[in-house]
């Protein structure tokens, strides 16, 4: 359970430095795509784009519906890195790989963090369609011992005990809030509390009444060890799921949740999820006296 994997500073650099030797840009804002979310990075413009399989130490996207692809672009004049396609732990990966970018993108400068998934619904208040605001998390496989900051601690990232009672940047989530009146969609939208599990099986209905008696309203497989990652070396995280199945609480329930609808809805709901993201991105503030990789942490 308690991997001896380590990643040195020097490889989340070499990796910073490949990717700045190749590129122009200077990302602020790091984004990443849930599943069916990949067109997020469609938006970019003047793009630089690698394949995960290019670059050094970069895990490698199993998952259907994440491309495995870093798209570098501007948004609304702001430099961002784009992740179409994270890496999950069922799929194999340690959890200290699964956040391999976020550290190489604080080497690189970025200070802010925009996560994006695909969520199951467990409250009774969120609907297919909708989106939620990641107001706070419970890292199910955090608190069982697995968590992406276990082993020796780098201290050149941060402290050995992050605090995380405010990981979700609230002058972000009440700019979100702000944003979805002008773009006429907060009736879509919500703040509320997301659940990380392992996977990559759903929910069984004893697990997911369990779930939503903890006050977990959407639950998911992902996002929660980046946030830490993040949280850890001092940035700000914005982060949405996307709702994409109501949880089955009931016996009496014949629904069935899978993959593919899940990207559906991801499909359906890309172009309202992308207005959000852009328009935060746009007028979030930002420090533009950073130094890049030697200096950056
Ligand atoms: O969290 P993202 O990557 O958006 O994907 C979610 O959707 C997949 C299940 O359909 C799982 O990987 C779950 O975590
Ligand atoms: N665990 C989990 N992940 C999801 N991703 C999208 N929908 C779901 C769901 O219902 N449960």
């Amino acid at each position: 359970m308690h991997s001896k994997e380590q990643i040195s500073h020097d490889d989340y650099q070499k990796t910073a430095e490949w990717l700045m030797s190749r590129t122009k840009h200077r990302p602020q804002v790091s984004i990443i795509c849930g599943s069916g979310l990949g067109r997020l990075a469609d938006s970019l413009s003047c793009r630089d784009q690698f394949s995960y399989s290019e670059i050094p130490g970069f895990p490698q996207s199993t998952v259907q519906g994440h491309a495995g692809c870093l798209v570098f672009g501007e948004l609304k004049g702001r430099s961002c890195v784009c992740m179409q396609g994270r890496f999950h732990m069922y799929e194999g990966h340690s959890l200290l790989k699964t956040t391999f970018p976020i550290r190489v993108f604080k080497l690189m400068g970025v200070q802010t963090l925009v996560v994006t998934n695909a969520a199951g619904s467990l409250a009774d208040h969120l609907h297919p369609g909708d989106i939620m605001i990641i107001k706070d998390h419970i890292n199910i496989p955090g608190l069982a011992g697995l968590n992406p900051l276990h082993g020796p601690n780098d201290d050149k990232f941060g402290p050995r005990f992050p605090a995380m009672s405010s990981c979700y940047d609230r002058g972000l989530r009440s700019l979100a809030l702000e944003v979805t009146k002008q773009l006429d969609i907060a009736g879509l939208v919500q703040e509320g509390v997301y659940a990380m599990v392992g996977g990559p099986n759903f929910e069984t209905i004893a697990e997911a009444r369990m779930l939503h008696r903890l006050g977990v309203d959407a639950v998911g497989m992902s996002t929660v060890p980046e946030v830490v990652v993040a949280t850890h070396c001092g940035m700000q995280v914005f982060g949405l799921s996307l709702i994409t199945n109501k949880v089955v609480k009931s016996y009496e329930d014949s629904d069935c949740v899978n993959h593919d609808g899940v990207l559906e809805v991801g499909r359906l709901r890309s172009e309202t999820v992308q207005q959000l993201v852009t328009e935060v991105i746009s007028r979030m503030e930002i420090n533009n006296n950073i130094d890049r990789t030697s200096s950056a942490v």
